[in-house]
C-alpha cells in the first residue's frame, strides 16, 4: 500500500508539467477568472507541481494579465506561457513570464503532414526554418524555452527527429512529443520515445515531455507509457480537464505511480495529499462537475455500496483499496448503505449511529432496510434512524400494518383498502374518505374504533428527491390527553397509516377506550 505523501524515492524523478490554466481552460465552458486563476495557481504550487503553464498570452488582455500576475506571485514552481511559432506570440509570451522566479517560454508548431498541408501550409523544410528562428529567440528571452512539435503522433519519424534536432541545436531544453488528438496507442507511444531518444544525436542536451489527450481515454496510459520510453516530464491537468476528451489527469499519474512503484520505478514531487483539494477547487472555478466515478478524485472513489465490498473492508481496507483516503486527501472511505449492502455493514452504520440492536430487532430492521432500500435511489442516514426509532417503537404494538391499497385522483371518491394484524389475527376493511388519507384513517377507525380526535396531522419529507422518506405526525387528543405517533416510508399515504396506528398503538397502551377489534 502506498503511503502517497511527499517524500520523492531515489526512484527517478519526473517533473510535472501542469496545463489546467492553459490548456485545461481551452476545454468549452471551462473559462476561470482571474482571481480563480491565482487560487489554482497557488494550490499547484503548493502541492509540488514543477511546472505551472499558466496560459496563452497572445491570446488576450486577460490571458496576459493572468500569466504575468502568476509568474510574479509564484516563488517555487516554474512558470510557463505559451506561443506559437511566430515572433509576436513569443516576444507576449517573455513579456508576461518576465518577472518569474523561474520563466519557460513554451513555443509549438505543427510537424505532422495533414497539419503542415492543411493548417499551417507550409512545408517540411520551411517549418525547420521556423523552428530555427523561434526558437533562437525565445532563448534569447529566457533560459527555459520548451518546444513542441503539435501532432508529433501522426509525424512519420524520420521528419519528427530532423525536427527534434533542430529544437534543440536552437536551444530548446525540453522537448515535449504531443499526443494532441489523443490518437496514439501505449506501445506505440513509449517506442517513439525511445526511437526519437535514441536517433537523435543531440536527444541528451534536452528533457523529453509527453502531452496526451484523452480521445480513446488512453491519456495516463500513454503519459505512463511515454515515461518508460525515457519522458521525464509529463504535462497534465487537475481532474483531466482540456480540449474535447480532455488531457491526462494529473491525479492518476500521480498515484499510478505513486501505487504501482513495484512496476514503474519512477516518482513526483507532488504531496499527493493535496488531491482532492486541487480537483475541488479546480471544479468549482471552472463549473465542471468531476464525474462521480473518476479514479482518485471521484465521489465515489473510496464508497462503497455492494455488501460483500463493505463486508471485506470492515474487516480489513486493503480488500478492496489499493490506496488509503488520507493519502490523496479523502477524508475517509465511505460505506454508502443502498439496496447492495449487508447485514455486516448495516450493523456497523448502526453502530456509528449510536444504536445497539438485539439479534432479533436487527435482523427485522435489515428486512424493512432493504425492502426500503429496493424503492428508494438513496438510502441515508435519517432514513435508517427513521426507520431503526420506527422499528424499535413499535416492538410490541398490538396492532400492525399489513398492507395498504388507496385509490386516489381526480375521479373520486377516494378509497382505501386496509389489512391490519391485531394480536396475530388479520382482518381487512374498505373505506372511502374525502381524500386519501381521510379514506386511510376512516379504514383504521373502522378496524380499531376509538374516540380520540386527531388533533394534528403534519408530513415533511425526510430526505431530498422525489423518492424522498415521507415522515408524518400524527397527533390523538381522548379526555385532555393526547399521544403523538410518528410513521416514515417513502409512500406517503403508508407514513400516515403507520403513524396514526403508532398514535393508536400508544393510547392501547395507555389502556385507553380503544378497541382492538381482532382482540374482542
Ligand atoms: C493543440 C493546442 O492546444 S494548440 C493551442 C490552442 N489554443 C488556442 O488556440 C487558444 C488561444 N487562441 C487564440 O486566442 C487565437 O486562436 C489566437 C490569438 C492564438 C490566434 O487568433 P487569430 O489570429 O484570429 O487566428 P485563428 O485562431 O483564426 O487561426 C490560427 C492561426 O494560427 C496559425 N497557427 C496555428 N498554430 C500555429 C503555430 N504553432 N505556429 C504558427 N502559426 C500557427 C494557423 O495556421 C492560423 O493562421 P492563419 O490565420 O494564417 O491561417
Ligand atoms: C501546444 C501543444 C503542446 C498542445 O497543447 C497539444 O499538442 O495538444
Amino acid at each position: 500500500m502506498s503511503n502517497a505523501g511527499n517524500t520523492v524515492s531515489a526512484k527517478d524523478r519526473v517533473l510535472i508539467f501542469d496545463t489546467t490554466l492553459r490548456d485545461g481552460e481551452q476545454c468549452p465552458g471551462a473559462t476561470m477568472t482571474f482571481e480563480e486563476k491565482l487560487e489554482v495557481a497557488d494550490m499547484l504550487d503548493m502541492m509540488g507541481v514543477d511546472i505551472i503553464e499558466a496560459g496563452f498570452p497572445i491570446a488576450s488582455d486577460g490571458d496576459f494579465e493572468a500569466v504575468s500576475a502568476i509568474a510574479g506571485r509564484i516563488k517555487r514552481a516554474t512558470v510557463a506561457g505559451l506561443a506559437r511559432a511566430i515572433s509576436a506570440d513569443i516576444a507576449r509570451a517573455g513579456e508576461a513570464v518576465r518577472h518569474a522566479a523561474r520563466p519557460r517560454i513554451h513555443t509549438f508548431v505543427s510537424t505532422s503532414p495533414i497539419h503542415l498541408q492543411h493548417q499551417m501550409r507550409k512545408s517540411e523544410e520551411e517549418v525547420l526554418e521556423i523552428i530555427t528562428r523561434t526558437v533562437t529567440q525565445a532563448r534569447n528571452l529566457v533560459e527555459d524555452v520548451e518546444w513542441s512539435g503539435m501532432d508529433a503522433t501522426r509525424t512519420p519519424i524520420d521528419y519528427l527527429c530532423r525536427a527534434v534536432e533542430t529544437a534543440i541545436k536552437a536551444g530548446a531544453t525540453t522537448i515535449n512529443l504531443p499526443d494532441t488528438v489523443g490518437y496514439a496507442t501505449p506501445d506505440e507511444y513509449r517506442a517513439m520515445f525511445k526511437a526519437v531518444r535514441e536517433r537523435v544525436p543531440n536527444a541528451d542536451r534536452a528533457i523529453f515531455s509527453a502531452h496526451c489527450h484523452n480521445d480513446l481515454g488512453l491519456a495516463v496510459a500513454n503519459s505512463l507509457a511515454a515515461i518508460e520510453g525515457g519522458a521525464r516530464q509529463v504535462e497534465c491537468t487537475i481532474n483531466g480537464i482540456g480540449e474535447r476528451a480532455g488531457n491526462a489527469a494529473l491525479e492518476e499519474i500521480v498515484m499510478a505511480l505513486r501505487v504501482r512503484g513495484d512496476v514503474m520505478p519512477y516518482d513526483t514531487g507532488i504531496d499527493a495529499t493535496y488531491l482532492m483539494r486541487a480537483s475541488k477547487a479546480v471544479s468549482s472555478a471552472c463549473s465542471f462537475p468531476v464525474q462521480y466515478n473518476k479514479a482518485i478524485v471521484g465521489r465515489n472513489a473510496f464508497a462503497h455500496e455492494s455488501g460483500i465490498h463493505q463486508d471485506g473492508m470492515l474487516k480489513h481496507q486493503q480488500t478492496y483499496e489499493i490506496m488509503t483516503p488520507a493519502s490523496v486527501g479523502v477524508t475517509k472511505t465511505s460505506l454508502v448503505m443502498g439496496k447492495h449492502s449487508g447485514r455486516a455493514a448495516f450493523r456497523s452504520k448502526l453502530t456509528e449511529m449510536g444504536y445497539t440492536l438485539g439479534d432479533n430487532q436487527l435482523e427485522d430492521a435489515f428486512t424493512r432496510f432493504k425492502a426500503l432500500a429496493d424503492r428508494k435511489k438513496h438510502v441515508y442516514d435519517e432514513d435508517i434512524e427513521a426507520l431503526v426509532d420506527e422499528n424499535l417503537a413499535t416492538a410490541h404494538d398490538r396492532v400492525k400494518l399489513v398492507s395498504l391499497t388507496v385509490i386516489a385522483g381526480t375521479r373520486g371518491p377516494q378509497r382505501a383498502m386496509l389489512k391490519l394484524d391485531i394480536d396475530g389475527r388479520v382482518v381487512a376493511e374498505e373505506a372511502e374518505g374525502n381524500g386519501p388519507i381521510d379514506a386511510v384513517f376512516n379504514a383504521v377507525k373502522a378496524l380499531v374504533p376509538h374516540e380520540a380526535v386527531l388533533e394534528l396531522y403534519d408530513v415533511h419529507a425526510v430526505t431530498e428527491g422525489t423518492d424522498a422518506q415521507a415522515e408524518v405526525t400524527v397527533r390523538l387528543g381522548q379526555n385532555g390527553a393526547a399521544v403523538t405517533g410518528r410513521g416514515a416510508d417513502p409512500d406517503t399515504l403508508v407514513s400516515s397509516c403507520k403513524a396514526y396506528l403508532a398514535a393508536l398503538n400508544k393510547l392501547v397502551a395507555r389502556g385507553s377506550r380503544v378497541h382492538a377489534q381482532a382482540a374482542e
